[in-house]
């Protein structure tokens, strides 16, 4: 009976490697495509775009800043592979209006033709309790994080769909992945991206378009710096629990990934397992993966188990020392 169950089972995972093929897109060339990404003059953006332009693309950097976006222009200008290879410069805010972003789309395209792969890096991070959180900044990253990536997406996408060929990166987060203290504001602008990717890739599979969402643990780069400036020190502690990354790092998983037409792409051993665990009904784009979130769900989870009773703590015992400091202060 167990010999039997054995050989089902062999036999239904060759089966599975045999129309593996089917369901794993194949490779984006970066060589001569062309690349656009937003909030490609800093930090992962910028990283990213130096990855692809190693390969040969030609990029679009969109952001709001025109110093800091040629800045960037000359410093990836200098990893050219080939003379042909161009770099331009587009500043807009691509949080306000649909029809602007739209505009600078098109001026992308009339000058270096469509769009192989979309990046939807711009985006920022406010840390803060709930109550301490201005409530205009829970619009402005809803705004920022998820309608910005809205809008480029949209633009891009029936000229990808036309062509049955394209990619389309959401740049999210860990804290995209799980609910922390201090990120009331900002979890859910990163939840959303994932909603959206799942619902788009569904529609966009069959026209040869792959959508990967990225879930970068925190990375060293200048909007990380100006995000600790008041960030809350359970945050802080917490966020310990994982790694700090290298944007040179995450971009290379990113665009490895992108390339490859993965859906999720996370980096490091807790992304991995924090990806494998809040797999969900996110779409599966290699066997391997497939399996292995089959195999590893429940002894993650008993990890995460762990890792959310020290999460607690933390919370707690920052609680304490702050009911202590303000009982000190009211005695002196
Ligand atoms: N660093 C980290 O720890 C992590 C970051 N992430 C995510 O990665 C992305 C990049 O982060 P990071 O590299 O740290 O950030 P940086 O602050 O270093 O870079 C952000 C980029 O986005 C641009 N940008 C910001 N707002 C807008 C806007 N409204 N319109 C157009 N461009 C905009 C900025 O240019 P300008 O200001 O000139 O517009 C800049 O080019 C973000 O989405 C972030 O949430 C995810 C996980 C971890
Ligand atoms: C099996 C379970 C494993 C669990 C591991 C849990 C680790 C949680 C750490 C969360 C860190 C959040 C980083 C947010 C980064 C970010 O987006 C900002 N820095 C943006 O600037």
């Amino acid at each position: 009976m167990l010999l039997l169950a054995a050989a089902f089972i062999v036999a239904f995972v060759l089966l599975l490697y045999m129309v593996s093929p089917l369901i794993s897109p194949s490779p984006l060339k970066l060589a001569g495509a062309h690349v656009v990404v937003t909030g490609g003059s800093s930090g992962i953006g910028k990283c990213i775009a130096i990855e692809c332009f190693k390969c040969g693309a030609f990029i679009t950097l969109v952001a709001r800043n025109e110093s800091k976006l040629v800045q960037a222009k000359k410093e990836i200008e200098k990893y050219a592979i080939n003379e042909k290879q161009v770099v331009i410069c587009i500043s807009v805010d691509v949080s306000k209006d649909y029809r602007q972003v739209e505009n600078v789309i098109k001026q992308a395209q009339e000058k270096l033709g469509p769009v192989d792969m979309l990046v939807n890096c711009a985006g920022m991070a406010i840390a803060g309790t709930f109550e301490e959180i201005e409530i205009g900044q829970f619009t402005r990253l809803m705004e920022v994080n998820y309608l910005g990536s809205v809008y480029a997406s949209r633009a891009v996408i029936s000229t990808m769909k036309e062509r049955r060929m394209g990619r389309v990166v959401f740049v999210s987060s860990q804290a995209g992945q799980l609910g922390l203290f201090g990120y009331t504001a900002y979890s859910p602008s990163k939840f959303a991206l994932r909603g959206l990717a799942e619902a788009l890739q569904m529609e966009v599979k069959p026209y040869n378009v792959y959508i990967t969402v990225a879930y970068p643990p925190d990375t060293d780069t200048p909007g990380f710096a100006e995000e600790n400036k008041s960030k809350p020190l359970e945050t802080k502690l917490i966020s310990e629990s994982s790694s700090l990354c290298q944007p040179e790092q995450v971009a290379k998983v990113i665009v490895k990934d992108a390339i490859q037409g993965n859906f999720n792409s996370s980096v490091g051993s807790d992304g991995y397992m924090l990806s494998s665990l809040t797999c969900g009904m996110s779409p599966v784009t290699t066997i391997t993966e497939g399996l292995q979130q089959v195999v590893t769900m429940g002894l993650f989870r008993t990890i995460a188990l762990f890792y959310l009773g020290s999460f607690d703590s933390i919370v707690r015992r920052c609680m304490m020392q702050k009911q202590n400091c303000e009982q000190a202060s009211k005695t002196d």
